[in-house]
């Protein structure tokens, strides 16, 4: 498969980055630490992801980790030493949800252990798929901790209250087939396959209207922020304002006159 090396003038020490056709593929690279999220991980997935946001070459995102671990959470050796005031004085996790401003769709696909803050980041992702050897866990309560971006509110609204709160109490980890069965990932697959799997999708998602895919994306995200009432709402606005583009023209009409569309991100 055809890759090339994207922004080739930034060079990452945590992350590689490359291309294939409209999609970016981000893998974390820290092997040997599980790839723990250190701030520097942090501070150049916020960077890149930015950058590909902007980059009107690029519909969507795959991040995946390697197969052992996708991510085993924050870096313990890098928060070990810090005390209450610091964390709360240099606001630790402030940037670290960056990540749900993307308005690009993100696919996670995980292979391997996704804990702590790995797993919140995939749950910040658009969809997850999930190689056979996946596990998912919150295990910040055997640090003497909780998880602190966002994965006591993303698992209940995931998996309802009893299983969040199972998992996050006992800090037990389930494996790729109950994640399926809890909704919390779309798909299972082979673990040398997963990478592919995701990119076949993200092409597909990278196929469509750049701010039609991004409406939708908000759209569906809003729905976890606000009531039925005022989301049905919020979705009329953004149905109405395709009207606006020239992209939900240009779908009607290939549809009326049976050919492709082509579009324009307009
Ligand atoms: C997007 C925003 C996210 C923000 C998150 C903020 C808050 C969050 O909720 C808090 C956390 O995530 S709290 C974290 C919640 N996560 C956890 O509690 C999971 C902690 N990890 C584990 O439980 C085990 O490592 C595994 C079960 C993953 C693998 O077991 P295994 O196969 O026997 O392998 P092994 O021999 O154990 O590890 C190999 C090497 O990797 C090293 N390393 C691994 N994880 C690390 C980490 N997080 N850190 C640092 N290093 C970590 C390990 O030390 C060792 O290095 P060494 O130099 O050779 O000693």
């Amino acid at each position: 498969m055809f890759r090339k090396s994207l922004f080739r003038f930034s060079t990452y020490n945590f992350i590689n980055v490359t291309q294939k056709g409209k999609v970016a593929l981000i893998q974390f690279n820290r092997p040997k630490a599980m790839n723990a999220l250190c701030d520097g991980l942090i501070k150049e997935l916020n960077q890149v992801t930015q950058e590909i946001d902007a980059n009107p070459e690029y519909g969507s995102i795959v991040i995946t980790g390697n197969e052992k671990a996708f991510a085993a959470g924050a870096d313990i050796k890098e928060m070990q030493d810090k005390s209450f005031p610091q964390v709360q004085n240099i606001q630790m996790l402030a940037s670290w949800e960056n990540l749900t401003n993307i308005k690009k769709p993100i696919l996670a696909a995980v292979n391997g252990y996704a804990l702590g803050g790995g797993f919140e980041l995939a749950m910040m992702c658009d969809i997850i798929y999930a190689g056979e050897n996946a596990k998912f866990g919150l295990p910040e309560i055997t640090l003497g901790t909780i998880p602190g971006c966002g994965g006591t509110q993303r698992l209940i609204r995931a998996v309802g209250k009893s299983k969040a709160m199972e998992m996050t109490l006992t800090g037990e980890f389930i494996d790729a087939q109950t994640a399926l069965s809890y909704g919390l990932v779309s798909k299972v697959v082979p673990v040398q396959n997963l990478v592919d799997e995701a990119l076949k999708v993200a092409e597909k998602i990278a196929s469509f209207s750049k701010p039609v895919a991004a409406l939708i994306k908000d759209t569906i995200n809003e729905a976890e922020n606000i009531g039925l009432r005022e989301g049905v709402k919020y979705e009329r606005k953004a149905f109405y304002s395709t009207f606006a583009t020239q992209d939900r023209k240009e779908g009607m009409s290939a549809f009326v006159e049976k050919r492709k569309p082509s579009w324009t991100d307009n």
